[in-house]
């Protein structure tokens, strides 16, 4: 076990901190022209590091919202640049950084926290679970047939590069999150974004649906193939919608895009029904299904109370070793949660109960895997019930 510190990283080791991170996950330092592009998309005082006395680790945040099951929403830490060096690994440096970035999560007012993880195997002990997953799909754009009854969708307008980095924010915010999971874009979000676009080899274009109430989804997208003349893949990057007419007009549009062979998406919502637009459905067939968005419940009472159930109550005994003031039994109702000495329906882990707790997966499936202990049936169809949602959780945005 070697001797190290955490503390919070002053502004002129922020760039030693990205730079740690980047070599953690193989990528080269940055120039000093990305560095100052970069430092742009830091929320100032929400880095961490550690230190032997050389800095040896890192993890940031920064501020967002998350809506949840039942429409409200609540502050949320977006957790993002996890990493620690190559020759400190394994000595317990992202241990000591997680216990002082929920500290500093707690004192901050953040009731919950979110990460995308590089690595399944890493996050769970900390309490962090699979909320929502996502999966990827390829639609066969020249096989594919719309069904009659798809809606023939609004006005697609294109936006040109410029016009989408200076639109892209507005876009964005201007269209409600529907799902539980989705969250805030921070202003430090959209300099990474735009980096990306100038960066990219092919061109970025968006495509804007106009509803009979003005703009209701865009999709951005790029068309990539390896030489002229080579199979063509149309690349969905972004995709937000807020009615089933822009969703089929922005499919339409997709499908009707020249010199395309395949169209690709990932980590799209798991009922999201592209398959159902088309007269056979296996020419969107999905790929893979990945976790999309790993939640962690900061401060499990307030959590528990901030969504909506519906149903008979159910009590959980809640396990949270690496917060354990989160530990003890919870009725929860469609009144509410609160702490109770009632006896338990369910038994889970801090980890089990963030996967429950946007609705994306069901207490019965959890109980198979043996992630959660139930007292019998009735309490596992009684849990389905209390916390499913109308739709699947998908966070939509990557950090
Ligand atoms: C949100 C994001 O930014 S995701 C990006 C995460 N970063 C990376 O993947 C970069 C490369 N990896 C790393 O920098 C480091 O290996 C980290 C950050 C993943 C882990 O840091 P470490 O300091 O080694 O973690 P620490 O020593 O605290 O490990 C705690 C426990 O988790 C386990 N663990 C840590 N990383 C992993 C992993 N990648 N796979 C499996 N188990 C792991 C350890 O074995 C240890 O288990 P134990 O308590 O049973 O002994």
């Amino acid at each position: 076990m070697s001797d190290f510190s955490v503390r919070p990283l002053r502004s002129d080791e922020d760039r030693a901190a990205l730079d740690l991170f980047r070599r953690a996950l193989h990528v080269k330092e940055m120039t000093d022209e990305e560095w100052s592009a970069a430092a742009m998309s830091f929320q100032p005082d929400r880095g961490l590091g550690a230190f032997d006395p050389e800095l040896i680790g890192t993890v940031r945040s920064f501020d967002s919202e998350v809506t949840l099951p039942g429409g409200g929403t609540t502050p949320l830490a977006a957790v993002s640049l996890v990493g620690v060096r190559a020759d400190r690994i394994r000595r317990g440096v992202l241990t000591a950084l997680m216990r002082a970035q929920f500290e500093d999560f707690a004192a901050r007012g953040f009731p919950a926290a979110m990460l995308h993880a590089s690595e399944g195997a890493i996050y769970g002990r900390f309490g962090y679970g699979v909320a929502a997953r996502g999966k990827s799909i390829e639609v066969d754009r020249h096989r594919a047939r719309f069904r009659p009854e798809v809606p023939s969708g609004g006005q697609i307008s294109l936006l040109d590069l410029e016009g989408t980095i200076e639109q892209w924010p507005s876009l964005f915010d201007a269209l409600p999150r529907t799902r539980p999971g989705m969250i805030a874009r921070s202003p430090n979000l959209w300099p990474g974004y735009v980096r990306e676009v100038r960066r990219s080899t092919t061109p970025i274009a968006t495509a804007v649906h106009q509803g009979p109430d003005g703009t209701d989804g865009y999709v951005t997208y790029t068309v990539e193939r390896s030489h002229f003349g080579a199979p063509a893949q149309l690349k969905i990057q972004s995709f937000h919608y807020a009615s089933p007419d822009a969703f089929a007009g922005l499919w339409r549009y997709l499908l009707s895009v020249d010199l395309v062979d395949r169209i690709t998406a990932e980590k799209r919502p798991l009922d999201e029904p592209v398959e159902l637009l088309f007269t056979d459905p296996r020419h969107a067939a999905v790929q893979k299904t990945l976790d999309e968005g790993w939640l962690r419940l900061v401060d499990v009472p307030a959590m528990l109370d901030a969504r909506t159930y519906h149903g008979e109550p159910v009590v959980i005994e809640v396990n949270d070793p690496f917060l354990e003031h989160n530990s003890g039994r919870y009725r929860l109702s469609e009144e509410g949660a609160a702490r109770t000495t009632d006896p338990a329906d369910l038994g889970l882990d801090a980890d089990t109960l963030s996967m429950l707790y946007l609705g994306g997966w069901r207490a019965s499936d959890l109980a198979t895997a043996g992630r959660v202990r139930a007292t019998g049936e009735s309490a596992l169809e009684r849990a389905d019930l209390l916390f499913g949602t109308r739709v699947n959780p998908w966070c939509g945005t990557f950090f």
